[in-house]
């Protein structure tokens, strides 16, 4: 623990906490319920539009932050995803075709690139993260990245920041996590909605909860709409009246499972085929397995990376490039105080690239990526 750099993959956990599920696949958290990321797109009213974003974020933490404690019993450590590994995946319900492009673009330190979108709608979601990680008294997770949100119809953006978090129950063994400090949306369109988490023994008392304000930009005092409750339990929205305007109630939001080809279909750098016979041996317990088929893993990576070194090459990032700016991200961060672009590089700023998407050979195109030229401006 002494020698520990802030990156988690590099921590050893007892094999009870270990998860089969890599965090390439976490990025699909974001769209669980594609009918409340689409919405936005049909309002008209811009203060609207911006507490609709607002209240699809809130939606999406508890599938981000407490999902994997509600179905597997506590949190667990997740697979350290390899440079290169792809998870893609698409929603189809009532509100059409979500489409899922994940991608682990830098192994050292770790960083996940996503792209979500849905054409019917015109919106899409781009982001990237990494985490850094200290221990005190618990495990604490900063959160390096960002994500945006864009609306074809009024050509908005809206960046979003990432909570940093914390692990409780470490002690009783059944680890859970829990937000810290504030995280924002910052809207092209004027408006900033600012996300105080306070977790437990805090205002309310109760875990998970937070209050959200939503203003316009620099007028903190000028409140539009106001939100609070607990992000794994329920919420209520209310205007500057303090009249409840809209509410989200976690346990009755029906979610629309994500479809990903089947497995023999998959590509070999996609998440569950390449990891397939190390969540196997994890699910059976056998610890010797799992380390043997991590190791091939690795070690295959390891002499990747030492040819490409020879050729003087770079792993060529399949959905993604480095970037040095987004352009609309220096205006919008202002918002943010303490935020700066350069704070927001994980080994590069990353943004999809739509020509290497049109460009990926099957599988990929053929089960996942169809991008139609409308939507993409
Ligand atoms: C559970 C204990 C014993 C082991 C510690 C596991 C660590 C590696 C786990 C616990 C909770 C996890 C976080 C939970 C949720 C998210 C949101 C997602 O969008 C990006 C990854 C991120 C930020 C995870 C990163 C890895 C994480 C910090």
């Amino acid at each position: 623990m002494a020698s520990f750099n802030g990156d988690l993959s590099s921590m050893t956990a007892p094999a009870f906490i270990l998860s089969t599920t890599s965090l390439t696949e976490f990025s699909a958290y974001w769209a669980e319920m594609p009918s409340l990321l689409v919405a936005p797109a049909a309002e008209q009213d811009p203060a609207k539009r911006s507490m609709l974003v607002l209240k699809w974020f809130l939606s999406t933490l508890k599938q981000q932050y407490s999902s994997r404690n509600e179905k597997l019993g506590s949190e667990k450590k997740p697979l350290n995803p390899f440079l290169g590994e792809l998870f893609l995946g698409k929603w189809e319900d009532e509100s059409g075709t979500t489409q899922l492009v994940s991608e682990q673009v830098s192994h050292h330190p770790p960083v996940t690139a996503y792209s979500i979108w849905n054409s019917k709608h015109g919106v899409r979601l781009q982001g990237y993260n990494a985490q850094k990680a200290s221990f005190g008294r618990t495990i604490n997770v900063k959160q390096i990245g960002h994500a945006v949100l864009h609306i074809d119809a009024f050509n908005e953006d809206y960046l979003i920041t990432l909570p940093s978090l914390h692990i409780e129950g470490l002690i009783t063994g059944s680890p859970y996590v829990e937000l810290n400090k504030s995280t924002y949306i910052v809207s092209s369109s004027g408006y900033t909605s600012k996300i105080d988490y306070s977790g437990k023994g805090w205002v309310s008392g109760k875990k998970n909860s937070f209050t959200a304000t939503m203003y316009p930009h620099g007028r903190e005092k000028d409140v539009i709409y106001t939100v609070d409750g607990q992000w794994t339990e329920a919420f209520t929205i209310k205007d500057a009246k303090k009249h409840t305007v809209d509410s989200y109630n976690a346990k009755s939001m029906p979610k629309t499972p994500l479809t990903v080809a089947p497995l023999e279909e998959q590509d070999a750098l996609e998440s569950r085929r390449a990891w397939r016979k190390v969540a196997d041996a994890i699910t059976k317990g056998d610890m010797d397995t799992t380390s043997a088929e991590k190791s091939l893993i690795e070690n295959q990576q390891r002499e990747m990376r030492k040819k490409e070194q020879a050729e003087g090459r770079e792993w060529e990032r399949r959905f993604f490039t480095r970037v040095d700016r987004f352009d609309y991200f220096e205006k919008l961060i202002k918002e943010v105080p303490g935020a700066s672009i350069d704070s927001d590089k994980t080994n590069g700023v990353w943004e999809f690239d739509r020509e290497k998407a049109k460009a990926a050979r099957p599988p990929f195109s053929s089960f996942s990526v169809q991008l139609d030229n409308e939507g993409w401006s």
